[in-house]
């Protein structure tokens, strides 16, 4: 790629979605910041401009592009489908994102979940098989968590296991294999449309027949991941099943009757814990100062804010659950979408946006250290606590 360095005598000018939380205390001392609505962002808006900062919404193209003085673009997200990165390459445009800046977040919503509905449908999890599809930054950690739980996982990542050893292939199986073997399948792939595997309706009419009896299905990847008509006409055929959507084919769009068929139905928000996107931003900072070989005058430990709570004792007796909910409730983010599904859809749309923009502070499960008793150290550490004696 034919990218240099900026050299510039003034100060930049950085235009950045309005949603990208630390943009004052990383950006300005690099330059002018033009917060801007991402979902909406237009040319014209980029006059000038040195660096563009960009969060999921913004579709990123040669139209939005060609032309303009943008020469570093930045995606404080781990997805990329929004960003036409062949378009960045042509045009000599340094791009970076974000890669696992909120995997975590992402893991403990899918942790909290399951307990939820373990709890709610009085199944243990150690009892289920897990499916993960897509084993990356947050599919790998996923699996770590669990195994650690002593939950047994089936993992389908196709491309990983054409660059495995024979060994590490043996780990993988293919997804109709998955699906016919997990009683619960969360998806945690990429959204892609081309190459050897895309994702683009990779659960469809087809492969949704495969699931178990009474399968949990979960997506906290990307919505047209799944073929959201063939779920909603499955799931009405299919009342044992259990589907939990953080993303939608329509997104900002959620359709009242797949909603409807949801248990738990939250705004894209899976990866939205405090830590999460302080590290997107942050991460964006890291790779402007190598790009324009700068020093660094920031860390992200200097970034992040004590947690309000960072300590806590429980009794002898209490589960995995009381200690999950403290930090995160899926069913707070449920009953917020839920309360805009009777909107008229212009105004649904504009309301999963305001839930988003206006995300409650929710922290990692490594902000709360537990005071536990020794018998009850080995799930909470599985989990992601930092535990110590009572
Ligand atoms: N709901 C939310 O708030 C969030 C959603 N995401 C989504 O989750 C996705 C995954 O995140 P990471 O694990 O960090 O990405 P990653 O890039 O680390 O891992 C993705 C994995 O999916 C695999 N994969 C690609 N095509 C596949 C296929 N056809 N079948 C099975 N596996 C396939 C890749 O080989 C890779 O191992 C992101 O691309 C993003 O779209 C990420 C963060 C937050
Ligand atoms: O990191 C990703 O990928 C995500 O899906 C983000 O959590 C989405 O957040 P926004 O960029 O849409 O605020």
């Amino acid at each position: 790629m034919n990218t240099k360095p900026i050299e510039k005598q003034q100060r930049l000018k950085i235009v950045a979605d309005e949603n990208i939380p630390a943009l004052n205390p990383l950006f300005t001392e690099l330059g002018e910041v033009h917060s801007v609505a991402g979902r909406d962002l237009q040319r014209d808006q980029l006059v000038d401009a040195d660096l563009l900062l960009v969060r999921s919404i913004t579709r990123v193209d040669r139209a939005l592009l060609e032309g303009t003085t943008v020469r570093f673009v930045g995606t404080a997200t781990i997805g990329t489908d929004h960003i036409d990165q062949q378009a960045l390459a042509d045009l000599g445009i340094a791009f970076s994102s974000a890669p696992g800046c909120n995997a975590d977040a992402v893991v403990e919503y899918v942790l909290s979940v399951l307990l939820h509905l373990a709890e709610e449908q009085s199944f243990c999890l150690k009892d289920r098989v897990v499916g993960i599809v897509g084993v990356g930054n947050v599919g790998s950690r996923l699996q770590a968590r669990l195994e650690q739980l002593g939950v047994s996982v089936r993992l389908c990542d196709p491309p990983r296991q054409q660059d495995a050893t024979a060994d590490q292939a043996a780990a993988f199986c293919s997804l109709s294999q998955l699906l016919e073997e997990a009683d619960i399948v969360t998806l945690h792939t990429p959204l892609t449309r081309q190459g050897a595997y895309p994702t683009h309706h990779l659960i469809n009419a087809d492969n949704l027949s495969l699931l178990r009896a009474n399968a949990i299905l979960i997506n906290a990847g990307r919505g047209p991941v799944i073929d959201n008509q063939a779920l909603l006409t499955c799931s009405l055929q299919r009342p044992d099943l259990t589907l939990v959507l953080d993303v939608w084919e329509q997104e900002p769009r959620v359709t009242p009757e797949l909603a409807a068929r949801v248990r738990i139905a939250t705004p894209h928000i899976a990866g939205y814990s405090l830590e999460g996107k302080l590290r997107g931003t942050w991460m964006l900072y890291q790779a402007y100062c190598h790009f324009a070989r700068r020093a660094m005058n920031c860390t992200f430990e200097a970034l992040l804010p004590p947690a309000e709570v960072t300590e806590m004792c429980l009794s002898a007796q209490a589960g995995l659950l009381p200690a999950v909910r403290m930090l995160y409730d899926p069913y707070r983010d449920d009953r917020a979408l839920r309360a805009t599904l009777a909107l008229p859809a212009e105004q649904q749309r504009l309301a999963f946006d305001q839930l988003r923009k206006q995300y409650p502070v929710r922290r990692e499960f490594s902000s709360l250290t537990l005071r536990l008793s020794e018998a009850q150290h080995t799930d909470f550490k599985a989990l992601g606590f930092p535990v110590t004696h009572q």
